[in-house]
């Protein structure tokens, strides 16, 4: 087995514009076993040992990381959860509970998170097609060995029964500042509410869109068919990039001060702040991001932003050490000022036509 750090570093951003990343989850349970909401701890180790032994009977995960969340410091568990390897419902629960992460540390399965099984993969871009074959595949390997709660009428049987049916949750994450800023996003918001979609926070169930990331998911999972919820939300996410970019457009021609002073302020912030938290400095990443999309900064700059998000956060930035909150803003402003180095200053005289 991979040592876990090996395996997380192998997790990098890669930098896309609009379409951050891909996500796909399925919820499974185990066949005549009582849901994590009721199970007694006894029944919830016994769970935690069944899929573990048949998990490792998978190669990608036998040559992958394996946590045990019961016995892992606190820092390490943030640490994955930052990476997005675990969600915060499984890095706060209690009991017998951890991660599998493969050997490329594309696919992970957590154990006793709300249901018994939470199987997810997760890449850069929009691929929620490519995920769909990938996770697809790695269930039914899992299902040899594990038979899993199924109703012939309602299809897999869940602890939420938000998520009966498919399981499955397929998220794209994307950056949508140029709507955020027309002040867009609500209604948006609630026209994909109707479709039965939902825009979260980049940190899923409950959190806010800081930086203007947000992460259009399914709502429903009961009577439509997995490649339809996903054509459906990769259609949905096509039209959403197409109007977040006619936002930008229009901010250009009709706004381009408030544009630039955005991004010119944000530039002045990182350079200078003595110290800085993680939502405003996301913000202000925020702002460079969507300033290298419509070409006032290099494109490539986006990869150096994306890793500058990821090296902010918290645990991330404490490497382990106990640091304050304050100890903690003061060497984010530090890791920010060194990182805006290594960036061409936004130049708003040249850029390209369309971003
Ligand atoms: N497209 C994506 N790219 C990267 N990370 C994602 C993406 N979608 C979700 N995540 C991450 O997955 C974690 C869980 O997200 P979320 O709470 O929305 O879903 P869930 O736990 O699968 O669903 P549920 O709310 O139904 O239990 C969060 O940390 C979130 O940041």
């Amino acid at each position: 087995m991979e040592n876990l750090n090996d395996c997380c570093a192998k997790i990098k951003p890669c930098g896309e514009a609009i379409f951050i990343s891909s996500r796909i989850r399925l919820a499974r349970n185990l066949s005549g076993e009582i849901f994590q909401t009721a199970i007694s701890d006894k029944g919830r180790t016994e769970i935690f040992y069944r899929c573990q032994s048949a998990i490792l009977k998978m190669r990608k995960f036998a040559n992958g990381a394996y946590c045990n969340l019961e016995e892992t410091p606190p820092q390490t568990s943030r640490i994955l959860l930052e990476k997005n390897l675990i969600s915060s419902e499984l890095e706060q629960g209690k009991g017998s509970r951890g991660v599998f992460i493969s050997s490329d540390a594309a696919a992970s399965v957590m154990v006793n998170e709300e249901d018994h099984l939470r199987i997810q993969v997760i890449e850069g871009g929009l691929c929620l097609k490519a995920l769909w074959k990938k996770i697809n595949s790695i269930d039914d390997s899992i299902e040899k060995y594990l038979p899993y709660a199924f109703s012939s009428r309602y299809g897999y049987l869940t602890a939420c029964p938000t998520n009966t049916g498919t399981g499955m949750r397929a998220s794209v994450m994307m950056h949508l500042l140029g709507l955020a800023m027309s002040d867009d996003m609500e209604k948006i918001t609630r026209g994909l509410n109707q479709l039965g979609i939902v825009a979260r926070g980049s940190n899923g169930e409950g959190s806010d869109p800081v930086g203007a990331f947000y992460q259009i998911s399914n709502q429903q999972t009961l009577g439509f068919s997995e490649q339809d919820i996903i054509e459906r939300i990769t259609n949905i996410c096509v039209k959403l990039a197409e109007f977040e970019q006619n936002a930008r457009q229009k901010m250009l021609e009709e706004n381009p001060e408030a544009l630039f002073d955005k991004i010119a302020r944000a530039w002045a912030i990182l350079e200078s702040a003595i110290m800085i938290s993680t939502s405003e400095a996301t913000e202000c990443l925020s702002a460079l991001r969507l300033a290298s999309d419509m070409g006032f900064m290099p494109a490539k700059s986006k990869i150096l932003i994306d890793e500058t998000l990821l090296k902010i956060r918290p645990a991330h930035l404490s490497e382990g050490k106990e640091l304050t909150p304050k100890m903690r803003d003061i060497k984010r402003a530090a890791v920010l000022k060194s990182a805006i180095k290594n960036l061409k200053k936004p130049v708003f005289g040249s850029r390209k036509k369309r971003a």
